[in-house]
């Protein structure tokens, strides 16, 4: 396909202001594409290398404008571009302004008068040309390879998604549903099928070329490859209520506090890191890599997260790992410094066989038989008791993680979707400054400890009781706080405290609810210890007035 007819459609498609018109539109370009279908399939977006690909043109604006400065003619500078840019606001545009390939550009630069333009793979040839250019004078290269490009576009047309193209602006409203949509309508293949295999290859071309040649059974064919990244799956803000609501029983994991990685390792061949975004980040995180060599021995894709680790194993927080995520250069002096460590939490491909649609504990199973024998894995507790979430989120915390994260045991992988199969337990909507005014002996190993406190807020003649903490309590605080608390124990009944109001707590909750269970007719759901407000008298705690406001804004 001439570069001309593809600018030709890009216009057409840029004019259309209705979505289905738009889908058609691209479908007809597919049809007439030929040859150069996968490549048009990422043109068309504004792409000129699958998303998971490690190319880039790493070519930035200024490099853009000097090379249609030098397009247009001698008496054209970068800065005359830069100036019409501010004017016009659109690369294209301008680049379409001026006379890149007319005689005067061909004229001025001795470039063949007459020749044709360039064809939608020669311009595809030149870009990969462009990308692989590095090191000394590769700058100059680059202007050079787009300069003659420009020089031989003779439309509008032609100039302008060409400078689109290259700066990845395409802006003509064609997103990934549109092209999933368009490869389905002009191939007539199931939108499901196309978006499948979009899903597990992220690789337009490459689907576009096997719906119009082998159809949905060549579609269902695709499979996940090691050394190819698929989006990573995402997680909503979710609370322990809605979790237990919706799956009865929840998956929950500790929520690492790092960066996410996939990986994926070949035995005969080579083991990747990708990021969250795809990018490759092997060679700046060599423990991962050794670590997957040393206890893999069939080839797999997992997901997971990378974390910093003190000496003792335990976590650092999230900026170290930023330390090394990505590094260049120094990676081994790095390494000294901050030492980093795979959490794995999810199998997308075990020896073979590819995992997506099996559910999650299934993937789990076959993530712990991958790895079995080390520490990699996350934990995964099943339950449908809150107080067991809530025990399991007080270690995760209590070992330095971030918190937990709560996902549907039945649900399968859906890469790229933030859907409502996992959830990040949600934060604290508010914090309450609540008085102590009861408290209960623990239990077993905690038994000469308080372990649970009766919280209350405060009313115009005392205190009325709202809900008890015993979550967020590190074994060494429970020390402290049983030594502030203890002095004021009033009268004590058994287990059961009563103690006087002279303690103040900042606790954390998901929900405050009606309930007959405390005196002030409230409960918090999920309270959890955060603070002694040490500055603040029982006096000016929250009032159960401010409680009541908080319901109304619920
Ligand atoms: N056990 C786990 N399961 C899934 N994700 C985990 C787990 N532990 C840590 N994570 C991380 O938590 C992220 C989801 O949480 P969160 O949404 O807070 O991440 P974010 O990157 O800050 O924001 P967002 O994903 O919302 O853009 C995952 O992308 C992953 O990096």
């Amino acid at each position: 396909m001439e570069f001309a007819e593809f600018a030709e459609h890009a216009a057409g498609i840029e004019a259309e202001p209705a979505d289905l018109e738009v889908v058609s539109l691209v479908a007809d370009l597919f049809a007439e594409a030929d040859a150069d279908l996968g490549v048009v399939a990422r043109f068309v977006q504004g792409r000129v290398f699958p998303a998971y690909s490690e190319r880039t043109l790493d070519v930035g604006p200024s490099l853009c404008h000097e090379a249609i400065a030098r397009a247009a003619g001698p008496n054209v500078e970068a800065a005359d571009v830069e100036a019409r840019l501010a004017e016009e606001g659109d690369i294209g545009r301008v680049a379409a302004s001026y006379d890149t390939g007319g005689q005067r550009g061909l004229g001025a630069f001795g470039a063949t008068d007459g020749a044709p333009g360039p064809t939608v793979r020669e311009v595809y040839d030149e870009l990969a040309g462009l990308a692989a250019a590095e090191g000394a004078g590769s700058q100059d290269e680059k202007v050079a390879t787009l300069f003659g490009l420009l020089s031989r576009c003779d439309g509008d047309a032609e100039a302008r998604y060409l400078a689109r193209l290259v700066l990845s602006e395409m802006r003509i409203g064609v997103g990934e549903g549109t092209v999933r949509d368009a490869i389905a309508e002009a191939f007539d293949v199931d939108v499901a099928a196309v978006a499948r295999a979009l899903q597990v290859s992220n690789d337009y071309g490459l689907v576009a070329e096997t719906a119009r040649e082998e159809g949905a059974a060549g579609l269902a064919g695709i499979h996940l490859e090691v050394g190819r990244p698929v989006q990573a799956m995402l997680a909503q803000a979710g609370s322990v209520a809605d979790a237990i609501e919706a799956w009865e029983t929840v998956a929950v994991e500790t929520k690492f506090d790092g960066a996410r990685v996939q990986l994926h390792h070949d035995p005969d061949g080579r083991t990747e890191v990708f990021s969250r975004n795809m990018e490759e980040v092997t060679a700046a995180l060599p423990e991962v890599v050794e670590f997957a060599e040393r206890h893999l021995d069939a080839p797999a894709i997992l997901d997971g997260e990378v974390v910093a680790v003190a000496e003792d194993g335990s976590p650092l927080p999230f900026q170290e790992v930023l330390r090394r995520f990505r590094r260049k250069h120094d990676v081994e002096r790095m390494r000294e410094e901050v030492a980093v460590e795979l959490r794995a939490f999810d199998c997308l491909h075990a020896d073979g066989a590819d995992l997506l649609d099996a559910p999650l504990t299934e993937r789990h199973d076959a993530l712990a038989a991958l790895l079995a024998g080390t520490d990699a894995v996350s934990e995964l507790l099943l339950s449908d008791d809150a107080d067991d979430i809530e025990a399991f989120e007080a270690d995760a915390l209590e070992a330095g993680h971030e918190g937990v994260m709560l996902k549907d045991p039945e649900s399968t992988y859906t890469p790229g979707k933030r859907g409502k199969q996992w959830l990040k337990r949600k934060p604290d909507v508010e914090t309450l400054d609540l008085v102590v005014t009861g408290a209960e002996w623990g239990e077993g190993r905690r038994a000469s400890l308080l372990g649970t406190f009766l919280l209350s807020a405060r009313t115009e003649d005392g205190y009325e009781t709202i809900g008890k903490v015993a979550t967020g309590i590190s074994d060494d605080e429970l020390a402290d706080l049983t030594d502030l608390v203890e002095p004021h124990v009033v009268r004590e009944d058994g287990q059961t405290l009563e103690v006087d109001p002279q303690v103040v707590f900042e606790v954390g909750y998901e929900e405050i609810q009606r309930s007959p269970t405390y005196s002030s007719g409230y409960a918090l759901r999920f309270p959890r210890f955060l603070a002694v407000r040490d500055d603040k008298t029982p006096e000016s705690a929250d009032s159960l007035e401010r409680v009541e406001r908080l319901v109304e804004s619920q």
